[in-house]
């Protein structure tokens, strides 16, 4: 199977400051690549590029065989839909859905409904007796393992997590990862994991840093 990711020579400046240059990156179905680097590298900038949520300025990105930034607004909000799972650092959940419905919206933008797939990513994440709750009535921690189970639940071939541990404890950071591992394996996925924590680090693959000079191994 080829990579499920392919980044060539990615550039992006903000105004006339350049966040990042000449990026290249291969990601391969079932690995976990941790993404280290000072705050400010431009972890999240690459990330968002590499979801088609921001545009970079000069290269090339394929997901899952699709050259994106070929592609049409449409095409790549379809592409996005069906093979991306995308973990936010400030969760992004929709505060007017129980826990249960913000899991199944990925599903549900896909025109699906699996309420067994929901119960189960509930349940991997510790939050089956949450299900009911509005996102107001969570704790920082619960919010941020509800948006895991929402980007895993449609089982994307591309994982973007952006901290998906820097709000847990060391239990629950450890499930988390594990998850991860979880679905990676079991979807032929990729995930790329930007992080500040030693143990999410090492509990990668392979662990790449970005800095002012590009991404270099770590
Ligand atoms: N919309 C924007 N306009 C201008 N500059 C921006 C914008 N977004 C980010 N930046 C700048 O781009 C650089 C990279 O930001 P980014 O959020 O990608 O860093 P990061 O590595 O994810 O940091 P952290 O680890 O603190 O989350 C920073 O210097 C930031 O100030």
């Amino acid at each position: 199977m080829g990579a499920v990711l392919t980044a060539r020579g990615l550039a992006k400046r903000y105004g006339e400051v350049p966040v990042f240059d000449g990026i290249s990156l291969d990601l391969a179905p079932g690995e976990i690549v941790a993404l280290l680097g000072e705050s400010g590298s431009g972890k999240s900038t690459l990330l968002n590029c590499l979801a088609g949520l921001d545009e970079a300025d000069a290269g090339s990105i394929t997901l899952a065989g699709r050259d994106l930034r070929a592609m049409d607004d449409e095409g790549r909000s379809a592409l996005r839909r069906q093979s991306l799972g995308f973990i936010f650092q400030a969760f992004h959940l929709l505060p007017h859905l129980s826990v249960a419905n913000n899991v199944a919206l990925p599903l549900r933008l896909l025109g699906q409904r699996d309420d067994g797939r929901v119960a189960q990513m509930l349940e991997a994440v510790n939050l089956a007796a949450l299900s009911g709750r509005m996102p107001r009535q969570l704790s920082g921690g619960q919010l941020q393992r509800v948006a895991i189970a929402r980007a895993l639940v449609h089982r994307p071939r591309l994982v973007l997590a952006d901290e998906p541990t820097g709000n847990l404890d060391a239990r629950h950071a450890a499930e988390v990862l594990a998850l991860l591992r979880r679905c990676t394996q079991e979807a032929g996925a990729a995930c790329l994991l930007v992080t500040h924590s030693d143990v999410a680090a090492q509990s990668a693959d392979r662990r790449l840093r970005l800095d002012a000079d590009g991404l270099h191994v770590a």
